[in-house]
């Protein structure tokens, strides 16, 4: 029986390992963790995170060919193949602080690797690492074995997104393994493949060297978070001519060369990958002497800081320039919907902003905890009252002056608007940071409506 080994048991590597779990009954599939807590919440019957569909995948295979442990050598020592799926956040301090990746856990679980490993392994990369990480990796795992042992490494980056993880995993557009182009290398390629033509059709199954696999996952998620800056810029412009941003997207998406996703115009993009991911971009084409080509991927988090502030900035000087002691309500915390992260959610800088301003804040989500909230807050003893974390939309909504939508959860579509705005104080008005409202019949109430991209009033 081949047994796999996943290091990590985050949003990448839990849903992953479980749907290979899930596609092949003749593999054992162990997902192991520093994290204890994580682990235990795992093999429990609350999840560590929220995904749809993730629960049911987990119950099929919990117990059969998949298990969570922490006991990270034991399983590493035992697998043919091992995927990494720890965390590469931006470096906070040192060399490169503030773009650079930190690769620290990806470097103790090659050290893991190595010192635990007696057999040939193949390890896979599945976080999302700078381009020739590779490299460095092969250095560290072969440092103790002496050659006797032979690892190939393989880049085969995630693309799923959070909140639909389980239906892109089940049904990947593609699937992309770089490797090395000898013999070797190209036979590992090969036994990766052979795991997901279990349920990924081959012609969906790139493969490529190491370095364009690696760099393709960067690449990706520029031109992802490029393209929503690109029509945050435009919603700017819309609103300052008259036209419409919904309108001037629909438009856009109907030209084939364009297509139609990631033109929704928003508060800003979030989630743990955009940022992190360009930054990383922006370090490696500075640390090659390509100053204009980081100076051109800059841009795109440049607008989407921008974006954000103006959000604020839209609330603070509608409301009569001043927020001070009235009671704002939030609606939607995480940085998408359908998912608990709150990974550098715009929610954050948008409530910064406003809790800068002394506003009074009402902030709730159906998938996000008090206890978050506050941490992602900072909140400490001086800005305690001026935060409340409450359970429904309508008693965040009481007594407010002013609601910001900033995540599109389907409830906040067909929440009782006329009684929402019964309950305010007025003038109420709404600031639409993901355009999910319908603004005639919101303006047909009462409310004094702002969305992204919109002429106002
Ligand atoms: N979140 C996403 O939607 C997404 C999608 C595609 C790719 N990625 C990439 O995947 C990687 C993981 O992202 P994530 O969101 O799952 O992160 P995460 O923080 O949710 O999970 C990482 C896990 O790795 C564990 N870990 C760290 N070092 C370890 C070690 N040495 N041994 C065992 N466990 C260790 C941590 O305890 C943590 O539970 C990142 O590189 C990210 O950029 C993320
Ligand atoms: O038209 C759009 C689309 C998205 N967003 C925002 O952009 C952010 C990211 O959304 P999305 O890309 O759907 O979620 P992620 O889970 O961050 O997924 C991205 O990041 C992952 C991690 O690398 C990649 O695997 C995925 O391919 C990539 O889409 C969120 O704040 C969204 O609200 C917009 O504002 N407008």
């Amino acid at each position: 029986m081949v047994k796999i080994c996943g290091i990590g048991a985050g949003y990448v590597g839990g849903p992953t390992m479980a749907v290979i779990a899930l596609k092949c009954p003749s593999i054992e599939v162990a997902v192991v963790d520093i994290s204890d807590s994580r682990i235990s919440a795992w093999n429990s019957n609350k999840l560590p995170i929220y995904e749809p569909g993730l629960e049911e995948v987990v119950n099929q295979c919990r117990g059969k060919n998949l298990f969570f442990s922490t006991d990270v050598e034991k399983h590493v020592h035992e697998a043919d193949i091992v995927f990494v799926s720890v965390n590469t956040p931006t470096k906070i301090r040192g060399l490169g602080a503030g773009k650079a990746t930190d690769l620290t856990y990806w470097e103790s679980a090659a050290r893991i690797i190595s010192d635990v490993s007696n057999s040939n392994k193949i390890i896979v990369e599945k976080s999302t690492v700078p381009v020739r990480t590779a490299e460095a990796v092969e250095k560290i795992l072969t440092h103790n074995s002496k050659g006797i042992i032979k690892f190939q490494i393989l880049s085969n980056p995630e693309f799923l997104s959070e909140g639909t993880a389980i239906q892109d995993l089940l049904n990947p557009d593609r699937v992309l393994i770089g490797g090395n182009q000898d013999r070797e290398g190209l036979e590992a390629i090969q036994k990766l493949k052979a795991i997901y033509v279990h349920w990924v059709p081959q012609d969906r199954i790139i493969t490529t060297n190491l370095w364009s696999a690696e760099l393709s996952k960067l690449a990706d998620n520029a031109f992802l978070a490029q393209r929503i800056s690109s029509i945050n810029a435009m919603s700017a412009l819309c609103e300052a001519t008259g036209a419409e941003v919904s309108q001037v997207s629909h438009a856009l998406s109907k030209n084939t060369k364009l297509g139609p996703k990631f033109l929704n115009a928003s508060v800003g993009f979030g989630g743990s990958c955009f940022q992190k991911d360009i930054l990383n971009l922006v370090y490696i084409c500075e640390s090659n002497g390509l100053t204009e080509v980081a100076n051109y991927w800059k841009q795109v988090i440049t607008v989407n800081d921008y974006q954000k502030g103006r959000f604020v900035k839209r609330v603070v000087t509608s409301m009569f320039n001043t927020v001070t002691g009235k009671k704002i309500a939030i609606l939607g915390f995480a940085f998408k919907k359908d998912t608990g992260d709150t990974r550098k959610t715009p929610a954050i800088d948008v409530c910064r902003g406003l809790l800068g301003d002394d506003a009074c804040l009402s902030i709730y989500d159906p998938q996000v905890t008090k206890e978050q909230i506050h941490k992602d807050l900072s909140v400490s003893s001086n800005v305690v009252k001026q935060v409340s974390v409450v359970g429904d939309a309508y008693e965040a909504t009481k007594e407010a002056h002013g609601i910001c939508i900033l995540t599109e959860w389907d409830e906040f579509k067909s929440i009782d608007y006329q009684r929402v705005y019964e309950n305010m104080r007025k003038p109420a008005f709404v600031f639409d940071g993901r355009n999910i409202l319908n603004v005639d019949k919101l303006r047909e109430i009462g409310f004094i409506l702002y969305s992204i991209g919109r002429p106002l009033e």
